[in-house]
């Protein structure tokens, strides 16, 4: 198993924003986060990322307990939040190069060089973040991501606001990681994304993990005679939780 979540309890400023929530996710498998908003995708990324801490519950990624938050479990991860992150005095390259000595990446030239042929990033790179387009500078974060190697790779709405021509490109560049073996745990709104690329799906409503399968498992548990699309399925399970919450 890539990633354990037990039973994550998680509050802020005394809201319980995650309850009892556990997940399971596969070496080698896309698994989708989804949820209306608020439902708690992001601090669920935040705290598997040990950018935040739980108030109880574990995480495990590899065998390895997030609580003791050794160098060994941050290596083992790759993420990739929902805003820019490069800094917008340094070209993408340079942005990459100081990400991959930052990691203590022995030769860090010839590994910004081989993450930028792998996910295609050409002569751009040496462009400033501001002068290249959004998926641009979505598929670059998922490149230098990858510089230091990671097992998983946690991508916070990798496609969210770019036009289909984009995101198609980011589902490549998705693809490739799971071709390469990685593990991913991706959050989205957009169910066509869920549908193509996630092999198994979680979705989360008020902080809680209400179905974990594939999303053919989720349209027949909502609609078992009639086949009904994934979006109808999705505002089904949104609409109970509001009807019951
Ligand atoms: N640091 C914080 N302090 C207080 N409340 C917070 C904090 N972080 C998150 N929340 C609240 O926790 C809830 C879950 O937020 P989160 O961003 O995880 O949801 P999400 O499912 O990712 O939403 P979206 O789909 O809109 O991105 C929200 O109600 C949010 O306001």
């Amino acid at each position: 198993m890539s990633i354990i979540v037990e039973k994550i309890c998680c509050s802020r400023k005394g809201r319980a924003i995650l309850q009892d929530v556990s997940l399971m996710v596969q070496v080698g498998e896309i698994m989708g986060l989804l949820g209306p908003n608020g439902a708690g995708k992001t601090t669920l990324i935040r705290l598997l990322a040990g950018l935040a801490r739980p108030d109880s519950g574990r995480i495990c990624m590899f065998g390895e307990d997030a609580a003791k938050r050794s160098v060994k479990f941050r290596r083992l991860m790759g993420l990739v939040p929902q805003e820019n992150t490069f800094e917008s005095e340094l070209t993408i390259e340079q942005s990459m190069l100081c990400s991959a000595r930052l990691y203590g990446i022995a030769n860090a030239r010839a590994k910004v060089e081989a993450v930028c042929r792998e996910f295609q990033i050409g002569s751009w790179r040496k462009k400033y973040p501001e002068k290249l387009s959004g998926g641009m500078k979505r598929r670059a974060m998922i490149a230098r991501a990858m510089l230091s190697s990671p097992q998983v790779l946690l991508l916070d709405e990798p496609s969210v606001g770019l036009d289909p021509d984009m995101r198609q490109e980011i589902w490549q560049a998705v693809k490739k990681l799971k071709a390469a073996g990685k593990t991913v745990l991706i959050t989205t709104h957009y169910m066509e994304e869920a549908e193509k690329l996630c092999d198994r799906i979680a979705f989360l409503r008020a902080g809680q993990v209400i179905y974990q399968g594939t999303t053919a498992g989720m349209r027949q548990k909502i609609s078992p005679q009639q086949e009904i699309s994934l979006e109808d399925a999705f505002v089904a399970l949104a609409l109970a939780g509001r009807r019951t919450g």
